[in-house]
C-alpha cells in the first residue's frame, strides 16, 4: 500500500535546508579571510617595527666601528711610545712618528670630535709630538710621557662607545620584546574573536533554523486534514499550482448517505469510516495520486491523466473497491452498504485554472447524485 500522506512537501523542506548551507559556509569563509588579513597586519607590523630595529643597530656609526677606531689608534700610540722609550735611532725615530700619523688618522674621527671634549687636545699633542720628533728637539722620553694624555683619551672614548654599545643592546632587547609581547597578545584577542563570532554565528543560525523548523512544522499542520491526515484544500491548491503545466486529473468523491451512517452508527464510527475510506481510494487509485480531504465527506484526488479513458479507468477501479469492500451501512436506502459518487474531469492548469476545473468535475458529481447515486461521471472542461 502506498503512503497516504503526502511526503513531497516533507522534500520542499529538506531542499530548503540544503539551500541555506552555502550561506554559512561563505559566512565562514569571510570569517578565515577576516583572520587571514589580521595576520597579514600583524606580519606587516613585525616587517615594518622589528626588522628596521635590527637595521638600525648594525648600522650605527657610533657603536661597533668607532670603537675599533679608537683601539687601534691606541695601539700605534702604544707602539710608538714603546720606541721612544727604547732610545731610538734615526730609523725608531721615523718609524714612531709613522704610528704617530697613523694614530692621529684613525683618531681625527667626527663622532669623537663631537662625543668627547679630549679628542681635540689630544690631536694637539700629537701634532707637537710629530713637530717636535721631526727637529729632534726635545728628548724621546719626555715625548714619550706626552703621549700618555691622548693614550687615555683613546681609552675614555673606547669605553664609552663599549657602554654605549650595550645600552643599545639593551635598548633593542626591550622594544625587541615590546613588540613579541604585542604580537603574541593581539594572536590572542583575534583568537578570542574568532570564536566569539563563531559562538555569535552558530547561535544565531541555531534560532533561525528553529524558527525555520517551527514556521514549516505549523505551515505543515494548516495543509493537513487532522481527522484522516492527508492534505486539506489549501493543500489541494497549492499541488495544482506547483503542476501548472501537466495534464491533471482531478476526481471528487462524495460518501452517499452520510449523515445517515452518522444518525446510525454514531459519529465516531463516521469518523472511523473516513478513515477507512482513505486507506481504499489510495488503493484504489494509482501510486502518483495525492489525496485531499475538502470537508466533511467530500475527498479529491489529484493524479496524472494520460487521457480521459485512462482516467474513467480509475473511477471505475474505485467504484468497484468500494462495492467489494462492502463497508456496511444499515441506513442506506437500498443497497445496505457504503457507496460512492464520483465525479471527475482532467486538465491543465496553466490552461484553464482551477475553478473551471473544479467546476466540472462538481457538476459530474452533482450529475451522478442526482442520478441516484453510487456511480461515477467524467465531464470535460468548458
Ligand atoms: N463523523 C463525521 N461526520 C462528519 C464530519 N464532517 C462532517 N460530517 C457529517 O457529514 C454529513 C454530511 O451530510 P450531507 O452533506 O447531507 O451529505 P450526505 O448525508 O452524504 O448526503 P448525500 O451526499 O446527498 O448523499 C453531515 O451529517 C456532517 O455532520 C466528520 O469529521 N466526522
Amino acid at each position: 500500500m502506498k503512503p497516504i500522506l503526502d511526503s513531497s512537501r516533507d522534500v520542499d523542506k529538506s531542499d530548503w535546508a540544503n539551500r541555506k548551507r552555502p550561506g554559512r559556509y561563505i559566512k565562514w569563509l569571510s570569517l578565515s579571510l577576516m583572520s587571514f588579513m589580521a595576520l597579514m597586519v600583524l606580519i606587516i607590523y613585525e616587517a615594518r617595527w622589528v626588522f628596521p630595529e635590527i637595521q638600525t643597530y648594525f648600522s650605527q656609526p657610533g657603536n661597533l666601528t668607532g670603537q675599533q677606531l679608537a683601539t687601534r689608534s691606541r695601539h700605534y700610540l702604544q707602539d710608538a711610545q714603546a720606541r721612544l722609550l727604547d732610545m731610538p735611532g734615526p730609523e725608531e725615530r721615523a718609524a714612531a712618528i709613522t704610528d704617530i700619523e697613523l694614530a692621529y688618522g684613525l683618531f681625527d674621527v667626527d663622532v669623537y670630535h663631537q662625543q668627547y671634549d679630549c679628542t681635540s687636545p689630544s690631536l694637539g699633542v700629537l701634532d707637537e709630538t710629530v713637530t717636535s720628533l721631526e727637529s729632534d728637539s726635545v728628548l724621546p722620553v719626555v715625548l714619550a710621557r706626552e703621549l700618555l694624555d691622548p693614550i687615555a683619551c683613546l681609552t675614555r672614548i673606547e669605553m664609552g662607545q663599549l657602554d654605549r654599545r650595550a645600552e643599545a643592546i639593551n635598548t633593542f632587547s626591550e622594544r625587541t620584546r615590546w613588540h613579541n609581547q604585542v604580537l603574541i597578545y593581539t594572536s590572542l584577542l583575534i583568537f578570542v574573536f574568532g570564536l566569539l563570532f563563531w559562538w555569535l554565528h552558530e547561535r544565531q543560525l541555531r534560532r533561525t533554523e528553529k524558527a525555520t523548523q517551527e514556521t514549516l512544522r505549523w505551515m505543515g499542520r494548516a495543509m493537513r486534514d487532522p481527522l484522516t491526515g492527508i492534505g486539506n484544500r489549501s493543500a489541494l491548491h497549492q499541488d495544482v499550482m506547483q503542476q501548472a503545466q501537466q495534464l491533471l486529473g482531478l476526481v471528487l468523491v462524495d460518501i452517499d448517505f452520510f449523515k445517515q451512517y452518522n444518525d446510525t452508527m454514531g459519529h465516531p464510527a463516521g469518523d472511523a469510516l473516513l478513515r477507512n475510506l482513505v486507506l481504499l481510494i489510495a488503493d484504489a487509485l494509482p501510486e502518483e495520486a495525492t489525496l485531499y480531504r475538502l470537508g466533511g465527506d467530500e475527498f479529491a484526488a489529484l493524479l496524472p491523466c494520460e487521457d480521459i479513458d485512462a482516467l474513467g479507468r480509475y473511477c471505475q477501479q474505485l467504484h468497484q473497491e468500494v462495492q467489494r469492500s462492502a463497508f456496511s451501512h444499515a441506513a442506506h436506502p437500498d443497497k445496505k452498504q457504503v457507496t460512492l459518487s464520483i465525479g471527475a474531469t482532467c486538465f491543465m492548469p496553466s490552461r484553464v485554472g482551477f475553478p473551471r476545473a473544479y467546476e466540472a468535475a462538481d457538476n459530474a458529481l452533482y450529475q451522478v447524485k442526482t442520478a441516484g447515486r453510487d456511480d461515477w461521471q467524467i465531464i470535460a472542461v468548458a
